[in-house]
């Protein structure tokens, strides 16, 4: 069965392979193959140069391995996001492609102007990969596209072989966590503590601040069977994991930042949060309160004043309810109000990236200067924390998430970050609770417990 494939993916290239242009890519239809056992298939041979994605609805699940080509741009301006669209296209212009095309995969830094940690060096401003391999599950079909730029077709073959002859080795004995270290609280709650000042007097309207916290672990972290928690574990967010080097950016979001259709485009406006409850009943008040309080409206309403705004500029028939209505997901719920809209002639998915990160929901409002503030009084480097991170088809559609509940893994450590809206009311002790609900995914995923 196998080797079916690999006859036919070889065949395929064999006929295109020299070609003059830049790139082959070529898709073919596969039987049924597990996305995740794809990803740790990978292991050996790509370790560093995989990624996964996989939506909120379960439409599309994407595993790249190994890099075909790759766009990275260290500008510190909204160039990058130009930049990043002229290369794609051109990538995308010099293509041989035979089926649906090659797609990229990457994201951006939350700010390029903040002093960068040496945790995130192997993050730049932006960068994309388009994978040697790229497997693709769409509603119940699989394909897998290979995108060759040098490589021969003997090392094309050597390398699907291994893929699909490894067997899966996942060691029994796991990571568990050594040591667990909030990092720099007294100096954040001193931070939520000055932002609410900094509001009261006029200065800002609203700032979204992070934290961090650290963990140690017995051995190195098993990135598939965290992928593999998350999956069962937070079932409703996007799940997604970008592995540069030595370092893994992984997570689980409940919140989108844009997809782009052809004309049609989506956004979500997703701010204010409560636990969830333990008991349906006390579930359902929770919510209720959540729907009626004050701080937490205002915390949303920033969020949907701007985004209808920038909407507005460059998409027609923007539809936005009136009012939010309540996402649940496993540990918390938020506020939640969705955006649809046609976007105008020439507006890219790129530039609706630009124009949307971040929304208030990250940064704050107004944005210049919750972004500067943020800077300035936030005690971590974001990296590509709360930033956007998704995918491109050669069509120019796709869909970005907005990068929380997330943590970057080095061999047997992981950075987990988590932040909340700050608005005139807000009470430092209360945003530091809802820090720690907004840990949990990722912290649960990483002592991969089942409940
Ligand atoms: C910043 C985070 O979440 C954001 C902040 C929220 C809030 O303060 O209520 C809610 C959802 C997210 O937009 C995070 O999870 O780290
Ligand atoms: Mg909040």
């Amino acid at each position: 069965m196998v080797t079916l494939y690999q006859n036919k993916v070889i065949d395929q290239l064999r006929h295109v392979l020299g070609k003059k242009e830049h790139m082959v890519s070529i898709t073919i239809r596969m039987e049924q193959i597990d996305p995740l056992a794809f990803f740790s298939a990978g292991e050996t041979l790509f370790y560093g140069q995989r990624f996964y994605w996989s939506d909120c609805l379960h439409e599309r699940t994407f595993v790249g391995l190994g890099r075909a080509q790759v766009i990275k741009s260290n500008e510190k301006t909204k160039k990058r996001f130009r930049d990043v669209e002229r290369e794609w296209k051109q990538i995308v212009e010099g293509a041989f492609i035979e089926g649906q095309g090659p797609l990229m995969f990457g994201g951006f830094a939350f700010d390029p102007l903040k002093q960068s940690d040496e945790h995130w060096i192997e993050f730049p401003s932006a960068q994309f990969v388009v994978p040697t391999f790229l497997l693709t599950k769409q509603r119940d079909e699989i394909w897998l596209t290979v995108n060759v730029v040098h490589e021969s077709l003997n090392q094309i073959e050597e390398m699907i072989d291994s893929l699909f002859h490894t067997r899966d080795e996942s060691d029994s004995h796991r990571a568990h966590i050594v040591k667990k270290e909030e990092v720099a609280r007294d100096q954040w709650l001193r931070s939520v503590h000055y932002a609410t000042d900094l509001i009261r007097n006029d200065a800002i309207e609203k700032v979204v601040l992070a934290r961090k916290l650290f963990l140690s672990f017995s051995e190195r972290i098993d990135r598939s069977h965290v992928l593999h928690e998350l999956h069962e574990q937070q079932p409703m967010s996007y799940i997604f994991a970008f592995e540069n080097g030595s370092t893994c950016f992984i997570g689980a979001s409940p919140e989108q930042l844009v997809r782009k259709n052809g004309h049609m485009c989506e956004t979500a406006c997703l701010a204010g949060s409560i636990r969830r409850g333990h008991t349906v009943k006390e579930d359902e008040e929770l919510g209720r309160w959540l729907l009626q309080d004050d701080k937490n409206r205002r915390e949303h309403a920033f969020v949907v004043d701007m985004i209808k705004q920038a909407m507005n500029e460059v998409c027609t028939e923007v539809v936005i309810p009136n009012e939010p209505t309540l996402l649940k997901m496993r540990h918390i719920q938020h506020l939640y109000t969705p955006v649809q809209a046609k976007v105008k002639e020439g507006v890219s998915i790129f530039s609706l990236v630009e124009r949307l990160h971040p929304t208030p929901a990250l940064g704050g409002f107004p944005k210049e200067k919750a972004v500067q503030t943020i800077r300035e009084i936030e005690p971590l480097d974001r990296g590509w924390y709360a930033a956007p991170i998704g995918w491109v088809d050669a069509n120019g559609n796709g869909e970005f998430a907005v990068a929380i509940r997330s943590a970057l893994l080095e061999d047997n450590k992981a950075h987990l970050f988590a932040g909340c809206g700050i608005v005139a009311h807000s009470d430092p002790h209360n945003e530091y609770e809802e820090t720690n609900v907004k840990f949990k995914p990722m912290l649960l995923a990483l002592e991969g417990e089942q409940r």
